[in-house]
């Protein structure tokens, strides 16, 4: 999480990232530039909300005329790895599959093999992972059981 995304955008552009998240709890007064500007440096927008934010939040984010593609869904307070996902954090992932079926959701934090499916029936389609994969003795075989899961779950 950074304070002031918008200072970031044209370096990471220029790197090649292909999509730029921001956190809508420091953008609520210039979300709309910076979509735009993220687009127009060809990146995919997205906005990801803290564990206390409400979802209704990024709403207008996601229902304006250049919205956002992507919503993250923290699902551990910003910061670290290594933390304990917080199944709670699901009811905003369920709320946003109802309203927006097609919308790419993605969870962070805490994801692996014992909390994948709990996300993915909730409607979870992207998902960040990191001491689940990395600590893995054979890390392919944790991505593909990730992958596996949201796969079963999108296609049910
Ligand atoms: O850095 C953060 C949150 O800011 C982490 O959520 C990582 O992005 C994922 O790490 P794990 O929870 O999978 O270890």
């Amino acid at each position: 999480m950074v304070t002031n995304p918008l200072d970031y955008v044209d370096q990471l552009g220029k790197a090649g990232a292909s999509g730029f998240t921001f956190h809508v709890e420091v953008s609520k007064d210039n979300w709309q530039e910076l979509v735009n500007r993220i687009k127009s440096k060809g990146m995919k927008p997205g906005v990801a909300l803290k564990p206390g934010t409400p979802v209704e939040e990024v709403y207008p984010l996601l229902e304006g005329e250049n919205p956002v593609e992507m919503v993250l869904v923290m699902t551990v307070e910003p910061g670290f790895g290594g933390q304990k996902f917080m199944p709670d954090m699901m009811d905003k992932v369920r709320t946003l599959r109802e309203k927006y079926p097609t919308l790419d959701i993605e969870v962070d934090g805490g994801l692996g093999p014992s909390t994948i499916d709990i996300a993915a029936a909730a409607g979870a389609n992207c998902i960040v992972a990191g001491s689940s994969v990395f600590g893995a003795p054979e890390p392919a075989q944790v991505i593909s059981l990730l992958r596996t899961s949201v796969n079963k779950a999108c296609r049910a």
